[in-house]
């Protein structure tokens, strides 16, 4: 009774704060009350499932030791559990982070040792990267290949993401498609209505950007319909607008940056987007400076620590000089503190 008097006590504050404040909250300290409700409710769900014994009270103590640093380690769960094992096939193992829940910012890689300015703290080999080569090189590749106009590189990403996300248990991507996000919270993804109550330059960025993301639906729905010779499902079900949608703000959300390539079978469009499993972990910070990219000679993609990062410290990397309407765009949060933070002033005013 203690537990749920503090926890819906807790919660209570937070939730009257949320509906008393809105009209004087930024968008940012709201989004932070949403977190710190979420971070309330998942430490009232742990302490719930507390056992009494000596093991109890160890896991305990280490909980609160990283909890004092912010993270909740989560290398426990089953599906980080699977992700390591098939990172490990693709001979990739991490000795420096581990996947960890934080307040103000979710699920992200905290540090198991301290890192030191310019250490390597991941080195992804090529072979656990998702990219267009990995596309061409599966069963769809044929069917890039006949398809005239060559589809763009975006669209044989997101068409591989929706499909293998189809297959399920039998995808070989499976483990790593199991940590991917089920929903955005970017705007493209926010109900019309929605969209309608945000401040008047943001919103006409979030029409212009659903309206274009529409229409790469509306003009791939014929390469959809010649790929159904694979399928036993009618297309129309499988490759459907929000599947689609999930697919394209996976790729926008979590995609490295690689060196343009071209390749005969793909549009011109620069050919430049990897997924990286694990690496696409780490959350953004403006205020860091990494050392990110795929190294021709090691075959990794490699991030290099800019700055010193303690035991059990977050770590970030940052994934540009954005401002938080841009963040909000293309990512779905914003950043408190921002140092890039900006005013946008319609021309009316
Ligand atoms: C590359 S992923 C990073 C890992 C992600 N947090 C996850 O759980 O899969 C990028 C997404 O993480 C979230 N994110 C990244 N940095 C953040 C930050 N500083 N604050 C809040 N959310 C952040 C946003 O949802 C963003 O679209």
């Amino acid at each position: 009774m203690d537990h749920l008097g503090g926890y819906s006590q807790l919660l209570s504050c937070y939730v009257w704060k949320l509906k008393n404040c809105k009209f004087h909250m930024c968008s940012s300290e709201a989004v932070a009350t949403i977190w710190t409700i979420e971070q309330v409710h998942r430490n009232y769900n742990f302490s719930m499932q507390k056992g009494r014994g000596r093991t109890s009270r160890i896991r305990r103590r280490k909980l609160l030791r990283t909890s004092a640093s912010g993270g909740v380690n989560e290398s426990h769960r089953s599906e980080f559990i699977e992700l390591k094992k098939w990172l490990k096939e693709r001979k990739f193992e991490d000795r420096n982070l581990t996947p960890a829940y934080f307040p103000g910012t979710g699920r992200g890689l905290m540090s198991k040792t301290s890192l030191r300015e310019g250490q390597m703290i991941i080195s992804l080999p090529e072979s656990c990267l998702l990219t267009t080569d990995t596309v061409i090189q599966s069963y769809l590749g044929p069917y890039i290949t006949k398809w005239m106009p060559p589809p763009s590189p975006l669209l044989a990403l997101c068409t591989f993401l929706v499909s293998e996300k189809h297959a399920g248990d039998q995808s070989l991507w499976k483990p790593y498609l199991d940590i991917l996000p089920k929903s955005y919270t970017c705007p493209v993804c926010l109900e019309p209505e929605v969209v309608d109550v945000l401040p008047q330059p943001l919103k006409a960025k979030a029409k212009e950007q659903r309206a274009r993301v529409q229409e790469f639906f509306a003009s791939s729905r014929d390469f959809f319909s010649f790929l159904q010779p694979l399928f036993v499902e009618a297309i129309d079900s499988i490759f459907s607008y929000s599947a689609f949608l999930w697919a394209w703000c996976t790729v926008n959300t979590r995609a490295v940056y690689l060196r343009p390539r071209w390749r005969e079978c793909l549009s011109a469009e620069p050919d430049t987007c990897a997924l990286a499993p694990y690496l696409d972990l780490l959350n953004h910070s403006p205020h860091i400076q990494v050392k990110a990219a795929f190294n021709k000679e090691t075959g990794c993609y490699e991030i290099r620590a800019a700055s010193r990062c303690r035991k059990h410290e977050q770590v970030f990397i940052c994934y540009g000089p954005h401002d938080n309407q841009r963040l909000l765009l293309e990512y779905g949060f914003v950043s408190l503190h921002n140092p890039h933070a900006c005013v946008y002033v319609s021309t009316e005013i």
